[in-house]
């Protein structure tokens, strides 16, 4: 069979930030289940940036099988796990110190390998060969869930606009020594990683990202690093943003509930295009 073309983006645009960190929350645990139900454990992998701070809401939810979590880290500063550029610790101070997940299921850099990117990068790369090999890897791995930010310049994880570790198609952790923003010196899962996931989910917020969710959203003809990330079916990409983010896109926002499959995608896009073109109608009238 040939291979289908990506699904559409589900976009969920929300009042304000404690209803995205509520939902976003609920999203999760959803996405959890859904592994757990089909493959009997939940591999997550998250960004380094504001995201950490917006899933605070997952503290304190019920019925969550925290046991079953492995969690990864989509991208990395070269720094010890305790500074507060480390995308580990940020994700400690949100959330990860206040539920039971193993400590030896939450994958960090080994930081006794600052000094040396390359082998910082391969060795992080081998803890996702060592994990994925028992399940699902063929020529990358699929994580269930991949959470991540948009930069300023529509760069993720570590992936910013222009730079050569976007064509990188082997590896599946990469490094560099040359980030415009923040620390310079980072480890990143490269874009085929970032792409071969069940779902792919980019959380934004303020004002700020107001113009950058409108160039990824309404023209991913740019290529910006996020366009990019459009997960092959069966994998699905969604959108969280408050109003703040969401103020200058015309894509038209899905009413938020859990989807579970490419079909359900296309029909819920396709619903919420019906209710926008109505609204402009009515508001022309
Ligand atoms: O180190 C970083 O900053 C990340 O690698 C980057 O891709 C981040 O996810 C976005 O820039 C969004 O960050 P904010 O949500 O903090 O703006």
């Amino acid at each position: 069979m040939p291979p289908q073309p990506p699904a559409p983006p589900v976009f969920y645009s929300f009042p304000d930030t404690d209803v995205l960190v509520d939902s976003l929350a609920n999203f999760v645990v959803k996405a959890q289940r859904d592994a757990v139900d089909k493959r009997g454990k939940f591999t997550i992998a998250l960004s380094r940036g504001s995201l950490a701070a917006n899933l605070r809401g997952l503290v304190g939810q019920k019925d969550v099988q925290w046991d079953k979590w492995e969690v990864f880290f989509c991208d990395e500063a070269a720094v010890a796990l305790d500074s507060e550029d480390s995308n580990y610790h940020s994700n400690i101070l949100s959330f990860l110190s206040d539920v039971p997940i193993p400590p030896e299921q939450i994958h960090t850099v080994d930081p006794s390998l600052l000094d040396d990117l390359e082998e910082l990068a391969d060795q992080y790369e081998k803890q996702l060969i060592d994990h994925f090999a028992k399940s699902n890897a063929a020529r990358y791995p699929t994580f269930d869930l991949m959470l991540l930010g948009i930069g300023p310049d529509g760069e993720t994880a570590s992936l910013f606009p222009g730079h050569e570790l976007l064509s990188e198609r082997d590896a599946w952790v990469s490094y560099l020594d040359d980030a415009p923003r923040g620390p310079k010196r980072r480890i990143t899962m490269t874009l085929p990683v970032l792409t071969h996931c069940y779902r792919a989910v980019f959380v934004v917020s303020g004002n700020e990202k107001a113009e950058m969710l409108h160039s990824i959203l309404d023209h991913p003809e740019e290529g910006l690093p996020c366009s990019r990330v459009r997960p092959a079916s069966p994998g699905l990409v969604f959108f969280f943003a408050d109003s703040d983010a969401a103020n200058l896109t015309k894509y038209p926002p899905t009413t938020f509930r859990w989807i579970d499959n490419e079909k359900e995608a296309e029909e819920a896009v396709a619903a919420a295009k019906i209710r926008a073109a109505r609204r402009l109608a009515e508001g022309e009238e």
